[in-house]
Formats: C-alpha cells, structure tokens, sequence
C-alpha cells in the first residue's frame, strides 16, 4: 500500500513488565508510523495484550521506553489523540445506558468538562453509521449480543476521532458478517489517515489493510515484518502444517514463529 509514511507514532525499546512475578514483557521492540496499519501476533499469554495496555498506562515498565507522539509516556498528556478499545468486556457493564450513551463516552476526552456540541454529535452519529448500529442508537447495551457490544465498543473509540487507534482483539466472538462489517470502518478510518495498532489472532477480513505483522513469542519479537498471505488459520506464521488425512503426517512442520 503506497500510504505516504511519517514520523513515528508509537516507540516502544526494550519493553520489560511483569505480571505477578511473572515476567511478560523481556525487551519488546515495536515502531508505528503515522498511516501504519500493525497487526500484534502472537500465542495466547505471548504478552500482546500486555503490550498494548502497557502502551495506555494499565500496566507500568520494569524496563525500556515507550513514546507517543515523540513524547515519553509518563509525560504524555494528549489522550484525545488516542483511541483504545480493550479486549472483549461488556459494554454494558450492568449500567443501564443507551449504546448512543457508551459511544458518547468515547467524545469525554475531547468534550472534558464542556456540554457536548454539534461536532461531537456528529462524531458520535458517524461512529454509529460506521459501525453499522445508528439504527440501534437509543436501546440499552444489555440487550446487545457480544458481536453488536463488539461493534459498540470500535464507535466508542472511533467517536473521539483519534489519530492513533489501539484495539486489542476486536474480531474476537464476532461472527464473519460482523467481521466485514468492521472490517470496512477500519478501512474507512485508515482513509482518514487513522494510524492503527491491532492485537488480532487471525488476519481474517483485516488482512488487505495490515501493512506489517510484530509477532510476539514468550515476551519477545519474534517477526518484524511483512504480514503473513493467505486468510485464516493458515495464515498465521506458526501454524502448524498437520492434516489429518495425511500419510506420514507425525511430525507437523512448524514455521516457528507463534510457537
Ligand atoms: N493479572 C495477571 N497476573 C499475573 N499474570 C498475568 C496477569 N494477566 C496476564 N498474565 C499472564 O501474562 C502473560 C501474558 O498475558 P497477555 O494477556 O499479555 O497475553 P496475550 O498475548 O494477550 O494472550 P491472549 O492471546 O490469550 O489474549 C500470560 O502468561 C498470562 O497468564
């Protein structure tokens, strides 16, 4: 994709962080660019979500440097610029609100203290038509499926117009339709110049619009680079190349990278 590159968005050096007393994070190195679209891979407990929330501040370094916007994190003030959809929860979190309401919350950062105007409005009806939900706008997020809270959640980080997007998982439990239907609000928002950093499993539907693959294997880069071809399972650098109907197929070929 001929996107024109810029300045970096997003510096990570030598990431270090635990967990308990478990060491998670052991020197992760990870640079996005503004108009990149990075796809982070990787094994269950490889330290992808870990990364991403260390990135927002959820989780603190026990070593490295992380930098948004060429400003290091503990002094980065400017969350307006950045948008964060965490691994799948409930939008609903037993608060009785409207799915208008949860998306709205993703204006706060740009509203603070003011009354919300036309701007912010509009940000969140965009955000809602994006995701295919405005015709849902005014019933409660308990009445939503774990796909339609899905798609809530991507217009509640979308609706703050962020220049950086960070999702972690956001195909997770939702059904093909839905994946192509967020798919194309990705696509949509990169148009935009959106630089967009996303912890996914599969490429699936996302897999035109990933310009690089960062593969973490036990806490370290394992793959910088292009992200892998073909759709699905198959595609994921790792994948273990067994099939039941082969004749001789006791050793799986591995490909090393996930596993
Ligand atoms: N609160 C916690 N306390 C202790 N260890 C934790 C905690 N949360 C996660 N871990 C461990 O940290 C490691 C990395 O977890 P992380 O969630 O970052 O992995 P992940 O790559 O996002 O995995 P997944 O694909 O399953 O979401 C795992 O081994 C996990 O068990």
């Amino acid at each position: 994709m001929a996107r024109e590159r810029g300045e970096p968005v997003v510096v990570v050096r030598q990431a270090r962080a635990s967990l308990g007393s478990r060491p998670v994070l052991r020197g992760v190195d990870l640079t996005v660019r503004r108009g990149e679209v990075v796809a982070l891979l990787g094994a269950n407990g490889s330290g992808k979500s870990t990364m991403v929330r260390a990135l927002v501040g959820q989780v603190p370094l026990t070593g490295g440097e992380l930098e948004l916007f060429g400003t290091p994190r503990r002094r980065f003030r400017q969350w307006a610029r950045v948008g964060y959809m965490p691994q799948r929860t409930t939008a609903a979190s037993g608060v009785p609100a409207t799915v208008r309401e949860v998306v709205s919350a993703g204006r706060l950062a740009r509203t603070k203290l003011r009354w919300p105007g036309r701007g912010d409005r509009a940000a969140v009806d965009r955000a809602l038509e994006l995701v295919g939900m405005a015709d849902r706008a005014r019933d409660s997020v308990n009445a939503l499926s774990g796909g339609q809270h899905q798609r809530v959640l991507i217009a509640r980080a979308l609706a703050g117009e962020p220049e950086l997007l960070i999702m972690d998982e956001p195909m997770a439990g939702v059904d093909l339709a839905s994946q192509q239907v967020l798919a194309d609000a990705l696509r949509q928002q990169v148009a935009r110049g959106t630089t967009v950093l996303l912890v996914l499993h599969e490429l699936g539907p996302l897999e035109p619009l990933i310009d690089r693959a960062v593969v973490l294997r036990d806490g370290c880069v394992a793959h910088d680079g292009p992200p892998p071809k073909a759709v699905g399972q198959h595609a994921l650098p790792g994948h273990d190349h067994i099939h039941p109907h082969a004749a001789d197929a006791a050793e799986p070929i591995r490909t090393g990278l996930l596993i």
